[in-house]
């Protein structure tokens, strides 16, 4: 758990040593980012609006591994379509009636809120093995009036997203930090950048329950053992037993999805109809060079009694 009290005062100090990561804040208001770039090169850009990771560079920062619409806004006047959203507390419409999430907005107000930057830590022992871990918080205090009446429960999260030279973490920490027991969903929304999706599969799903939510939410069991994208897809698939979900590009492995406590997998691509109706996916085609893989805790609820603390993410390797 970070130490909110004990925040660094500045962002870079002098060393005498190698340099070692950089760490920045630009902008102001609620376009405010923090970017940070390995003495390698690689870089990562989070938006504090929705601690929303929109640029992940690997490969010396010549390689971009996410997808960042055209139209995404980056603004803060909406959730960014884009990068790594952070689904918290309900994922997809919420249950029409009857449960706490039920007046919130479709994947909760974590992606919409304005996180706190609550600091760096980095390791600098060597060029190739250095790596930097940004920390953002959202509490209570700091969601919007409409969301804290539609969720009134006293939570805290911490969300730490650490790059190393070929790897990106995102791990979120939600704590109860108040006396009522709540539940909640949990999911990283991932945008993946790829080059066709025609050429484009997903490995590691093989014999997995899922519910295919654009046939009606009707469950089976996944028989391929690499997936094809050949159409709009949207599936939730549920308790994975494999840890690595891999992203193959032109037979090719281009990205592992390594899955720390969440059990399960979203992939979805909105396809031509569904991209063209959406007013921040830019371009129309758009969807060619995309793939979600987004690993969560959305089958059920998670529960946290008064003090509880809930710990998982994922860890992206690119392959290239
Ligand atoms: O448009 P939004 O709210 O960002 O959601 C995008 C997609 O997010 C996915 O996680 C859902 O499974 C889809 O059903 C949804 O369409």
């Amino acid at each position: 758990m970070v130490d909110r009290a004990n925040r660094p005062s500045a962002l870079n100090a002098p060393s005498a040593a190698a340099p070692g990561p950089q760490v920045d804040i630009t902008g102001s208001g609620a376009g405010s980012k923090v970017t940070a770039t390995l003495p390698s090169g690689e870089s990562i850009e989070v938006l504090l609006y929705g601690a929303t990771v929109i640029s992940w560079k690997s490969n010396g920062g010549k390689t971009e591994n996410l997808w960042l619409s055209e139209k995404a806004a980056v603004d803060g006047s909406k959730a960014v379509r884009g990068g790594i959203p952070v689904v918290f507390p309900v994922f997809g419409p919420p249950p029409k009636s009857g449960h706490p999430t039920s007046s919130l907005p479709q994947h909760g107000f974590a992606r919409s809120s304005r996180w706190e930057f609550l600091g760096k830590s980095t390791s600098e022992d060597a060029l190739d093995s250095s790596s930097v871990k940004l920390d953002f918080g959202l509490y209570t205090s700091g969601i919007s009036e409409d969301a804290k009446k539609a969720w009134p429960l006293d939570f805290g999260l911490v969300y730490s997203v650490t790059l190393s030279k070929d790897s990106l973490q995102t791990v979120i920490n939600v704590r109860n930090e108040g006396e009522q027991s709540f539940e909640f969903q949990f999911l990283l929304h991932t945008y993946f950048k790829i080059k066709d999706i025609t050429k484009t599969s997903v490995k590691g799903l093989l014999g997995v329950e899922y519910i295919d939510k654009v046939l009606n939410a009707s469950s089976h069991q996944e028989s391929n053992s690499a997936i094809a994208i050949t159409g709009e897809v949207d599936r939730v698939y549920k308790s994975i037993p494999q840890d690595t979900t891999t992203i193959v590009e032109a037979d090719s492995p281009r990205f592992d999805v390594v899955r720390d406590n969440l059990s399960d997998t979203v992939v979805w691509n909105p396809w031509i109809e569904k991209a063209k109706g959406m007013g921040d996916f830019s371009p129309d085609d758009g969807y060619k060079n995309m793939i979600c893989v987004e690993v969560g805790a959305v089958n059920g609820w998670q529960k946290l009694e008064k003090g509880e603390v809930f710990e998982g993410g994922q860890t992206i390797k690119s392959l290239l």
